[in-house]
Order: C-alpha cells, then sequence, then structure tokens
C-alpha cells in the first residue's frame, strides 16, 4: 500500500486530497489510469490473486502432519492438544468428495470424535460423527463411535441404531465383536431404561415469542438527516427493530475464535471452510450459509449397507443428509473470496466487506447495472467531504485493488471504469459511517461455590467487538449521548428495543458509542468527530445536565459548598449549551424551565442550584455556587500523584495479590481525591470501584461491599439510576451481598432483573448467562459467586 501511494504523482495526490464527490469519477479515472500503466500494481494484484501463491490453500501434506500429531498426542492420553491437532488437519485437509470409501476427512472427523468424547464433549463428538458419515456414508468406525456417543447421551435407541448399521459395514471379525460388545451394552441399557431411551436430542432451547416491532417512520432534519421517528407510543422495553445485516464480516482479531458467519464463540468441533482454510464456523449451517457448498451426498444403497431394513435405511439417510437446508436466493457471503485467492486475508476488513456488499448487488442484479443497484439498494449517508486528505487517498486505492481482486471471480459482470471505481469510494465511506460493531459479552469465568473460596469476579462486564456488519434500515437511527433505544445482537441479527417510554412522533435514537454518565461532552464529541466526522446535535450536548457538569469537576474549597469548580475546556462546552438554550427566544422560557426542573428532578439540587445562582456565568476556576476559587494547576499535579498510585493498585488486582502497603497507600490517596475532585467526580466512583476489588481479593468482604456501594452510589448521580452501567455494577454488588448474606441482595437482584430486560428484552439471559448463575446463587444450597475472594 505505502509503495502505491508513494508512485502516485504528486499532482494528482493533490487532486484527490480536495476532491468532492462530484470529481470522484474524474479523480478515479486519473488514478485508475495511472495504475494501468504501473507495474508495481499488477504485480501487487497478480501477488493477491495467484492461486499458486496463496496462503490459504488446503495443503494435504500439512494436514497428514497435523494428523500424525494428533495420533501421538491421542495415544499419549493428551487429548486437549489431539483435539488441536485433529482441528487444524482438518482445517487443511482438501475436501475430495469423491473418494467415498477411506475417506481421509472422514477419517480426521473421526479421530476428532475420539477426542471430543474423551474430554467429554459427547454432543460435539456426535456431530463429528455425522459429519464424518456424510463424506464416508458406510464407514463402519464412524457408525460405531456415533453409537458409543449416543450411549454416553442415554440415547440407547439411536445407539443400537447406530451399532446396527456399523456392524452391517464392518468387514473384520475382530471390529464385528467389538461392535457386538457395545451394541449389548445400548440392547441392556435401552431395557433398563424403558420409554426414557427413547429420548431425542434435547439440546435446543426454546426460543421465545418476539413481542411485534414497533411502526417506524423515516423523517429528514436539518440537524441530522435522516432519522427513525415512532408512529405511536412506544412502551419500555418493546422491539422496535430487528434486522439481519446486508453484509458482515468477523474482525481480523477474532478469526481463530469466533464463527465467520454468526459471530458466536467457536466450539471445539468448528469446521472450516470446504475450499480454503480460513474461515472457521461453528456449525454445518453457518458454514453452509457463508460457503454456498455442501456436501451432496443423498444416500442411495452402498454396497456395504445393502439388505438392511427400511428403517434403518430411513436412519442413514437422516444422518447423512444433516439439519443443513440452504435458503432460496440466499447468496453465499464468502463464495467470490474462496477460489486460491488470498487477498481477503490481506486487506483491511472494512475493503472486503466493501467486497461482499458490491458482490451481493451484482448477485441480486436484475436489469439495472451494478452502478445504479450499488446507489439504489445502499442509500445511505456518507462522510467523503469530511474525511482526511490521506483516507480519500487510501480509499481511492482500495477501491482500485478490490474491484481487480473481484475480477477474478466476476469477469464480464464487473466492468472497471472510473464510475465504478468512485462508487466503490462511496462505499467505503458510507461503510465508515454506517457499518455497526457486532458485539458480544466477555462472559466471565463462573467460579465454584461460594463456601469452595478462590471464587472470583470482581471486574466489569466487558463487550468485546466481533464483526463489523451493514444494516440498511438500522443505519438510519441517528445517535443521541442520551438513547433511548438500545441495540444488542444475537448471532448477526440487530435487535434494538427501547430503553423508556417513547412519546408518538419522537426521535428513536441508539447511541454510536459515548453517552452521559460515560465521558463529559467534550470527549463524547471529539470521539464522535474523529469516527464518524459530525459535531453531536443530540439533547445531551445541546442541553445542561448534571452528569456534565460534575463527572470531571473539582471541589469547591469551602466547606460544605457542593458547587461545583469546571475547568476552562469543560466551562467552554457547558457555556455553549448555556448560549443554545438562552440563544432561543421562542423555547427560551419553557425550555429553561424544564431543563432546570430535570437538574432538579436529578436530585441533587446543590449541583442544580449552580445553574441558578451563576446569573447564567459558568466560569472556570471559581465555584458556580459560592464563587470560591481553585488553583486547578496545583489541584491536577496533586491528582495526577493519586493516579499513580490506583495503577499500583490495578496491577495488584490483576496479578491477584494485593499487598497491604498497596491497599493503605489507595485508601490514603481515594481520600486526597475526595479533598480535591468534586463528590460526584467520575474518578472517585473508579477509586471505590478499585478499592471494592481489593478488598474482595485480600477477603474482607465487609469492605468491599461498603467500596462497592460507594462507586454506585457516584454512578447513580452521573448515569439514569436505571441505566445499564448501574446494572453491571449491580452485579457486582448483589454478588458480594450473596457471599456476605445481606438480605439486600434481593433488592439488588430485583433492579438488575428490570435493567436487563429494559435493555435485553427476553434475551437478557441468553446474552448474559451469569445472569442464571446470579439468580441461582440466592439459593443457599446452590450458592454461586461471580466476585473475586481471597486465594486459597
Ligand atoms: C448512521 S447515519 C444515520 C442516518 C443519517 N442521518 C442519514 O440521513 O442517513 C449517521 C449520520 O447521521 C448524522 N447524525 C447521526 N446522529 C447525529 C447527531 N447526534 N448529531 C448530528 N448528526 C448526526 C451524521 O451525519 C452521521 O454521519
Amino acid at each position: 500500500m505505502e509503495k502505491l501511494k508513494s508512485a502516485v504523482p504528486e499532482v494528482l495526490k493533490q487532486e484527490i486530497w480536495k476532491s468532492t464527490p462530484a470529481e470522484l469519477p474524474s479523480t478515479c479515472s486519473s488514478l485508475l489510469d495511472f495504475f494501468h500503466h504501473l507495474p508495481q500494481f499488477h504485480q501487487m494484484v497478480k501477488d493477491l490473486t495467484d492461486p499458486a501463491m496463496a496462503l490459504c490453500c488446503k495443503d494435504q501434506s500439512a494436514a497428514l502432519e497435523a494428523k500424525l500429531k494428533g495420533n501421538e498426542c491421542f495415544s499419549k492420553g493428551d487429548y486437549p492438544n489431539a483435539l488441536l491437532s485433529y482441528s487444524q488437519a482438518l482445517r487443511l485437509a482438501p475436501v475430495d468428495i469423491d473418494d467415498m470409501e477411506k475417506n481421509p476427512v472422514a477419517v480426521l472427523y473421526v479421530n476428532r470424535a475420539s477426542a471430543l468424547q474423551k474430554v467429554g464433549l459427547l454432543l460435539e463428538c456426535l456431530r463429528d460423527c455425522s459429519r464424518a458419515l456424510r463424506v464416508s456414508p458406510n464407514y463402519a468406525k464412524a457408525w460405531f463411535r456415533r453409537g458409543k456417543a449416543n450411549i454416553s447421551l442415554g440415547k440407547f435407541e439411536d445407539a443400537i441404531r447406530d451399532l446396527n448399521i456399523s456392524l452391517k459395514a464392518e468387514i473384520s471379525s475382530s471390529g464385528k465383536r467389538q461392535i457386538e460388545a457395545e451394541l449389548n451394552v445400548a440392547l441392556d441399557k435401552n431395557k433398563g431404561m424403558g420409554s426414557s431411551g427413547k429420548k431425542r436430542n434435547q439440546n435446543f432451547s426454546e426460543v421465545p415469542d418476539e413481542p411485534d416491532q414497533v411502526k417506524l417512520r423515516c423523517l429528514f432534519k436539518k440537524t441530522k438527516g435522516r432519522g427513525m421517528f415512532c408512529v405511536d407510543d412506544v412502551s419500555e422495553a418493546s422491539l422496535v427493530h430487528k434486522e439481519d445485516p446486508y453484509a458482515a464480516i468477523v474482525l481480523k482479531k477474532c478469526r481463530e475464535t469466533h464463527c465467520h458467519f454468526c459471530f458466536n464463540e467457536l466450539p471445539a468441533d468448528a469446521i472450516s471452510c470446504l475450499s480454503c482454510s480460513i474461515p472457521l464456523y461453528c456449525s454445518d449451517q453457518c458454514q453452509l450459509q457463508a460457503g454456498g457448498q455442501k456436501f451432496d451426498r443423498s444416500f442411495t444403497n452402498f454396497k456395504a449397507l445393502e439388505g438392511l431394513p427400511d428403517d434403518l435405511q430411513n436412519y442413514i439417510s437422516d444422518v447423512v443428509a444433516g439439519n443443513s437446508t440452504p435458503e432460496t436466493g440466499h447468496i453465499a457471503e464468502h463464495r467470490h473470496e474462496c477460489l486460491g485467492f488470498h487477498w481477503p486475508l490481506i486487506l483491511p476488513s472494512e475493503v472486503v466487506l466493501a467486497g461482499r456488499i458490491l458482490v451481493k448487488v451484482i448477485e441480486q442484479k436484475k436489469h439495472a447495472s451494478v452502478v445504479s443497484n450499488l446507489i439504489r439498494i445502499l442509500d445511505l449517508s456518507h462522510n467523503y467531504p469530511q474525511l482526511p486528505p490521506e483516507s480519500k487517498l487510501e480509499m481511492h486505492i482500495y477501491s482500485i485493488i478490490l474491484v481487480h481482486c473481484l475480477q477474478h471471480f466476476y469477469t464480464t459482470e464487473l466492468p472497471i471504469s472510473g464510475i465504478m471505481i468512485s462508487k466503490l469510494v462511496i462505499l467505503l465511506s458510507q461503510i465508515q459511517v454506517n457499518s455497526m460493531a457486532v458485539v458480544r459479552v466477555q462472559a466471565p469465568e463462573v467460579r465454584g461455590p461460594v463456601y469452595e473460596p478462590g471464587n472470583a469476579l470482581t471486574s466489569s462486564l466487558e463487550q468485546v467487538k466481533v464483526g463489523q456488519a451493514v444494516y440498511v434500515a438500522g443505519s438510519l437511527f441517528n445517535h443521541s449521548c442520551r438513547p433511548n433505544i438500545h441495540a444488542y445482537f444475537l448471532s448477526r441479527t440487530l435487535y434494538v428495543q427501547a430503553t423508556e417510554y417513547i412519546l408518538a412522533g419522537s426521535e428513536l435514537e441508539l447511541s454510536y458509542g459515548p453517552q452521559v454518565g460515560q465521558w463529559d461532552c467534550k470527549d463524547r464529541q471529539q470521539l464522535l468527530e474523529d469516527h464518524y466526522s459530525f459535531t453531536c446535535q443530540c439533547t445531551g450536548c445541546s442541553e445542561l445536565n448534571v452528569s456534565d457538569l460534575v463527572i470531571n469537576a473539582y471541589r469547591c474549597t469551602k466547606p460544605n459548598c457542593l458547587g461545583v469548580i469546571l475547568d476552562s475546556t469543560i466551562a467552554r462546552y457547558e457555556k455553549q449549551k448555556l448560549k443554545l438554550l438562552l440563544d432561543a427566544p421562542a423555547v427560551y422560557s419553557s425550555s429553561l424551565h424544564k431543563q432546570i426542573e430535570k437538574l432538579k428532578g436529578a436530585n441533587i439540587n446543590e449541583v442544580a442550584r449552580c445553574i441558578f445562582q451563576s446569573d447564567y456565568k459558568l466560569e472556570p476556576q471559581n465555584c458556580l455556587v459560592c464563587g470560591s476559587y481553585r488553583d486547578l494547576e496545583a489541584s491536577c499535579a496533586a491528582t495526577s500523584q493519586v493516579d499513580s498510585c490506583c495503577k499500583r493498585l490495578q496491577d495488584a488486582i490483576a496479578s491477584n495479590e494485593v499487598p497491604n502497603n498497596i491497599l493503605q497507600d489507595a485508601l490514603r490517596c481515594t481520600d486526597l481525591l475526595r479533598t480535591i475532585l468534586h463528590p460526584f467526580n467520575k474518578r472517585i466512583a473508579e477509586a471505590e470501584d478499585n478499592l471494592a476489588q481489593a478488598f474482595c481479593l485480600v477477603g474482607e468482604l465487609q469492605a468491599a461491599l461498603d467500596h462497592c456501594k460507594a462507586s454506585i452510589q457516584i454512578l447513580e448521580k452521573l448515569y439514569d439510576p436505571n441505566h445499564i452501567a448501574i446494572g453491571n455494577e449491580l452485579i457486582k454488588l448483589a454478588s458480594l451481598q450473596i457471599l456476605v448474606g445481606d438480605s439486600a441482595a434481593s433488592d439488588s437482584m430485583s433492579r438488575i432483573t428490570a435493567i436487563f430486560s429494559r435493555y435485553y428484552g427476553s434475551h437478557a439471559d441468553d446474552i448474559y448467562p451469569f445472569l442464571r448463575h446470579l439468580k441461582a446463587s440466592q439459593d443457599v444450597d446452590k450458592r454461586v459467586t461471580l466476585y473475586p475472594l481471597k486465594a486459597q
């Protein structure tokens, strides 16, 4: 990339840097023309698309090597490593579905199934046996292993069928004896079980009914462009929108850990793409959806299995067919990335995502051209004019490279022209503004019962980004730092839920990241400018709110005064909000009144009063209530010393070892912070939270509980008390209360349940499985804890 960039002549670079969307066809044509005459460019495209050089090809000898390593580990009883080696071998092994007798892939699946059975993963073992049988339906060992797994799962009737088929397929007499012995076990157990032996796989959890979605209307407003508005009143916790992505891609850092189609965590029996060694999937269904290929084996009587009764023939057909049914009209998103090309491995995710969108448009093309379809289908906003010059140049270059890579798959359907490239440049900037990060909750480790110390979780619940996706309708929700809706993901489906009662005709606004209570106005605005190139016009950034006044404020020097002292940058932002309010004469009186009422409603009247008493003068360094002066330079220097002490405590917590001197220092520093910062400053909440974790680790649970409460009390001033951030903190509190046997735990649990269902509806327990553990822990007999306890 850098080489191509530096090869571009200065004059052309300047043109591109300054280009507007209208000038794109011309700048794209010029760059395209320049690259067509540049040998370096042709070499780069060749390297990215030459199957002979591909890093992603299947490799028989590497697969064999991994298999042998797996066998070695297995024979030594090292089953976890055997599992890893067999998985690696499966990823690399070419799939030759014509070789049915002793197919190496089928052998690998059975080997992995054996390792899975050894580590107790029976369902995974069963699935791998079925996969082996899809490749080689008369593979006696696979039926045998399947039968054994079914016995362990208590599914004796299935086990008897598997073993009978295995017996028929097996040719050696020693093999037959082994199968017969296992068959006798299954028959005995089935007799003993009576009707319960008929049990089928009950692994599928019931999907709760989803309520009807709310009626939405897309309207245009001068400040934010198009946005989504509700037609009727929307009650709290209603599902307002649900959508599958137009296109999606797993993030590079999650390639080895999450399914490339649904983005769920990969199970131990993950499978790979049939044609290349890059994507990994959690199931046959995801593999099929993404790759569009399937072991297409309609079962016809195989010689070895001839003469079996009809019911067993049907059973074989069921197992061999699997449960993958391709949807009609489905477009496989990975197919074009897969013929030995390795550009999808090298190019940035958003460029590969643009490729997936373009391919979908090509595949959906009915009568119109690709270019006009691209505009019609993806009528999304973009930020091209606001992009930094270097990004404009990079988008030009990546668009040209992408179109050339795609041409190896689509030759005639994809014309390479300045216009085509210009549409791709716009598509890349649309992706930047409109794509959503698909997130998953990082599951905390749930440890054993509370009376078996050494169990732990104090850290906050983290959301990790696993994918990037474009939702066409979902892109029309604007941002607010005080959102009234919340987005979450199940698999790759977007769900949007109302977090409060919303009046008919109101705009439904999501948070693109920063929220009131999390950061101050200046930091929120900065992030939105940097990532999305817009100046936020939401109510959180244009109306006064207590949180923004106190979150980073200093304490008044006068004893007992709760007024805030702001530094000059924050004061500037808050003054701006006041100015907006005072400059709007028509709404002045009612709007000001409403805002002041809201501030009072926050139940910290002392802070709210500062707005009245300052005569609308928000002077930095002076208390907004009494005017007392604070030297902010000295205060800043004092708090930065505190920072290093907090850092030492955090490091100690991370190492699970908190020496007493570090804990005592942290206590002193937190006291010092209280003398400098406003009592509702977020840094005090963070210090209290660290102390809670540290006290927990040293086994002083009551002290931990007190600091945890102190932290939550501050956060409740910064956020709405029903905000999910408070819900997350309450989880820590509840787990501590349960540990010390505090009866207030049940109140905390009720609040947690209410908050999580506002944000996640009936999916809360599925997304946060530890909520179930926490609920179970209320029952003394089953107590578990999520909080870290003193190590034994
Ligand atoms: C994902 S799109 C939302 C739909 C967009 N308004 C449209 O007309 O297509 C994001 C863009 O909407 C605008 N936007 C969203 N929230 C905004 C806000 N709070 N203040 C100002 N502009 C906003 C910005 O132009 C941003 O780049």
